[in-house]
């Protein structure tokens, strides 16, 4: 199965963005326990920084040196003056995912992976759409059902809350009718969908409500953009102990009940869709064991 198939229970509970041009942070991620990286050429690399930063990523996406971590590329958005140059070099060093920003419509990603598919991009090379416009919000469902090659939607909640001239404020009320609405378009997609960022890198408490917030919703997993918020979100997006151990005395107590359609488990109603439910907790747990962190 090529990569930009839809594999139901990848990991990508932490997925780090770090600036292209920043060698040291390109460096340090080959230790850093985050399940996938994004290399931007993006917002946080000047004008000036985009050419050096370009070569740089497609040669670190390129190489072998970050382990199990799934390496994506973000380019620049359609229309600017770097996206074609960004796309045909990110294509061609062949990247878990290329990351594209802004996408606005099915026509977009339509002709992205006709670009990405002409610059010769190799059949692991997976689309994530950036979900950060109004535009993307009400287009969501057209867009995530637009290519068997788009494999997520990632949040961008900064550009949405500037979009939506709205405040970035705790429990993130003003945007929440946007989350779900990707999150819906998402999941009747079967693509991962990946929540924002969090932009105060020293507040852990805000950080680790906003991932429980996440995880609550549905989101698979956070992008981040500091070292220090991988092992919170690695861990709040990957079944608790308690779970897991829920997960499997209603799975046995299911079987116990031989056929019946409804059974019984610590006092609540069990039934095939609760089963499906817990069986889904045990393989994202078995897939996060498996990668030992
Ligand atoms: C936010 C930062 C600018 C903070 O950087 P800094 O002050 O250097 O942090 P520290 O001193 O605490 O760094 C400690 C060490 O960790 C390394 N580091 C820091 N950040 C990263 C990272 N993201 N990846 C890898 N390594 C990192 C430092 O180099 C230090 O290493 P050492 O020297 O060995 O001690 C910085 O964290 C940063 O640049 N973050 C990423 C910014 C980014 O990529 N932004 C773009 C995406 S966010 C976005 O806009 C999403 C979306 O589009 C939207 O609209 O919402
Ligand atoms: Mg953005």
């Amino acid at each position: 199965m090529a990569a930009h198939e839809k594999a139901p229970f990848t990991p990508l509970r932490s997925v780090l963005y770090m600036p292209g041009s920043n060698e040291r942070a390109l460096e340090k991620a080959k230790g850093i326990a985050c399940d996938a990286l994004i290399l931007d050429l993006e917002d946080s690399v000047a004008p000036d920084a985009k050419p050096a930063a370009r070569e740089a990523v497609a040669a670190a996406a390129g190489s072998d040196d970050y382990g199990r971590r799934a390496v994506t590329i973000r380019v620049n958005a359609i229309g600017t003056e770097w996206h074609d140059a960004d796309l045909v070099a990110a294509s061609q060093a062949g990247p878990a995912a290329i990351v594209v920003p802004k996408v606005g419509s099915a026509d977009d990603v339509a002709a992205l992976v006709s670009a990405m598919e002409k610059a010769g991009a190799p059949d692991h090379t997976a689309l994530w759409a950036m979900v950060e416009t109004p535009v993307a919000i009400l287009d969501a469902l057209s867009i995530a059902r637009a290519s068997e090659r788009l494999g997520a939607f990632v949040l961008g909640t900064n550009d949405l809350v500037k979009e939506l001239y709205a405040e970035h404020v705790p429990g993130r009320g003003p945007i929440l009718p946007s989350l779900h609405t990707a999150l819906l378009a998402g999941r009747a997609a079967g693509i991962a969908v990946i929540d924002g960022v969090y932009n105060d890198v020293k507040d852990t408490e805000g950080f680790l409500a906003e991932c429980e917030q996440g995880r609550q919703m549905g989101f698979d997993g956070k992008t981040l953009v500091h070292p220090g918020q991988v092992e919170g979100a690695n861990a709040a997006f990957a079944p608790s102990e308690q779970a897991v151990e829920d997960a499997r005395g209603l799975i046995g107590a299911w079987e116990d009940g031989a056929g019946a359609g409804v059974v019984t488990w610590n006092g609540r109603m069990v039934e095939n869709l609760h089963v499906e439910s817990a069986r889904r907790t045990l393989a994202i747990h078995e897939a996060v064991t498996a990668l030992g962190a």
